[in-house]
């Protein structure tokens, strides 16, 4: 016989092939459905009315459910039956009894064998009856505990998926807490460097700078905007004393800030030459910087003999004059040769040589000690000495470039090996090389060498 609980796993199985979905809600709304209907095609009717759609599957599922619960049903009915006759055989047992002992003493004898031989069948009987009985309650109790069974089992079942959804929830929250704790973490630790090892005063001052230089810009540009006004507004009429004052102040502070960016201009403008890419025409005209230098360089090692140019040294008043201004030429060509900054050299009309180039030495001496970086040069150098790499930063013309490697020199690295300097191009790296070595006072080509490498 089928139990309730079998029926109830197999609708659930059915409803998870057909639906995808089972619910013990939802079986046991299907088994008062069929209940309640009077044929299989009434369970249809009511499953699709249910929302089920229509399909072969629902016809067979109907037909089948229709039979297996009315089947129940009528087992039910009969169990039931049983148990009714079973009270009733209960009364009847005891009347026989009673029967059975007024009987006795009526002719216990004589009906001896009578008695017992139905008592005997009805005792078979009773035995028959007790069994039926005892295995319909069986059957029920069995029934009641699998359902019991089952409704424990699901209920143990949802525990353990509410359990494993807040385990879940729970570990997702941890991850979600340590990731943050580690970006934390990482970022306490990001800030703590910066603020262990960044110079704030020094990352202020330089944010101050950017911020005064934005503000000066914008100062200039209200004061040229203002006396354009003026000048729009009041052309020819008469100012007043104070207008006046204003005007001229404003005039006065355009001018200077004018003198004064001319004058940075000049100052870095041979560093900041060293990187000007050569215009398209500077490219392909002859007399470009890079070529007028190579044929200086070449003109000074080319000897002329013979009296090819005598012409032209007649053509001069006075042989001494000549050698006078032979002198004024040679300082002119080296000048010219050793590019503007030989703007500097003091002219030295009588035996000049030695005493203008120590003066020249002196005085690129005394410029060096004014580059930015001579502060450092002891910090510099000690950072070299420990360690291997160093990164250095600092303006244009501040005397990277020029300064660091004689420091190096002077500190006695050239001793080890060679000191290196590149540049990104030819012309600065002559530039470079030629500046190094009139620093040091020596020849190009000798202590300074340059290479190029293309
Ligand atoms: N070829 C040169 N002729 C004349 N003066 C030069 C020459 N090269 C550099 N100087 C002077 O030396 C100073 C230091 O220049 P240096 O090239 O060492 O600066 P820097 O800090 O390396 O600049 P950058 O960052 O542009 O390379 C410059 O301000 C400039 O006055």
């Amino acid at each position: 016989m089928e139990t309730h609980s079998n029926l109830k796993t197999w609708i659930s199985d059915n409803l998870m092939a057909l639906l995808g979905y089972s619910n013990i809600v939802v079986v046991q709304f299907i088994i008062r459905l069929t209940k309640e209907a009077t044929s299989p095609a009434g369970v249809v009717d009511k499953l699709l009315d249910f929302g089920f759609s229509s399909s072969s599957e629902i016809g067979s599922f109907s037909k089948e459910i229709f039979a297996r619960v009315h089947h129940e049903a009528s087992e039910r009915e009969i169990a039931s039956l049983v148990r009714k006759l079973q009270r009733t055989y209960d009364h009847l047992d005891a009347d026989t009894d009673d029967y059975y002992e007024s009987m006795k003493s009526y002719s216990k004898k004589r009906r001896y064998r009578k008695r017992v031989s139905s008592e005997e069948d009805e005792d078979e009987e009773m035995e028959e009856e007790r069994r039926v009985k005892r295995r319909t309650w069986s059957d029920e109790c069995q029934d009641s505990s699998d359902s019991e069974e089952e409704r424990l089992r699901d209920q143990r079942e949802r525990e353990q998926l509410e359990r494993n959804i807040r385990e879940r929830e729970r570990d997702a929250a941890a991850a979600t807490r340590k990731l943050t704790k580690e970006r934390l973490k990482q970022r306490e630790a990001e800030e703590a460097f910066f603020r262990t090892n960044a110079d704030v005063e020094a990352l202020r001052k330089v944010s101050r700078q950017v911020y005064l230089k934005k503000r000066e810009q914008k100062k200039l540009e209200e004061i040229i905007d203002d006396l354009e006004d003026m000048n729009c507004l009041f052309e020819g009429v008469k100012l007043t004393e104070a207008e006046d004052n204003e005007l001229s102040y404003k005039k006065q502070i355009l001018e200077l800030v004018k003198k004064q960016s001319d004058l940075d201009k000049a100052e870095f403008s041979v560093a900041l030459q060293r990187y000007k890419e050569l215009s398209s025409c500077d490219k392909t005209n002859s007399f470009s910087e890079q070529k007028s230098w190579e044929d200086q360089q070449i003109g000074r090692a080319t000897l002329i003999f013979g009296s090819k140019d005598k012409k032209r040294s007649i053509s001069q008043d006075e042989y001494e004059f000549v050698f006078g201004d032979q002198i004024e030429f040679i300082k002119a060509s080296e000048r010219e040769s050793t590019d503007e900054f030989d703007d500097v050299q003091p002219v030295q009309p009588v035996h000049p040589f030695e005493s203008r180039t120590k003066s020249t030495l002196e005085k690129l001496q005394e410029e060096r000690k004014t580059l930015p970086v001579y502060s450092y040069r002891d910090e510099l150098l000690q950072a070299v000495e420990k360690h291997q790499v160093l990164v250095i930063v600092g303006e244009t013309g501040s005397g990277k470039t020029t300064q660091i490697p004689q420091y190096l020199h002077e500190a006695g690295y050239t001793k080890r090996g060679k000191i290196g300097c590149t540049q990104p191009r030819r012309v600065a790296a002559m530039s470079v090389a030629a500046r190094v070595s009139q620093e040091m006072g020596v020849k190009l080509g000798h202590e300074i060498w340059q290479a190029i490498v293309c």
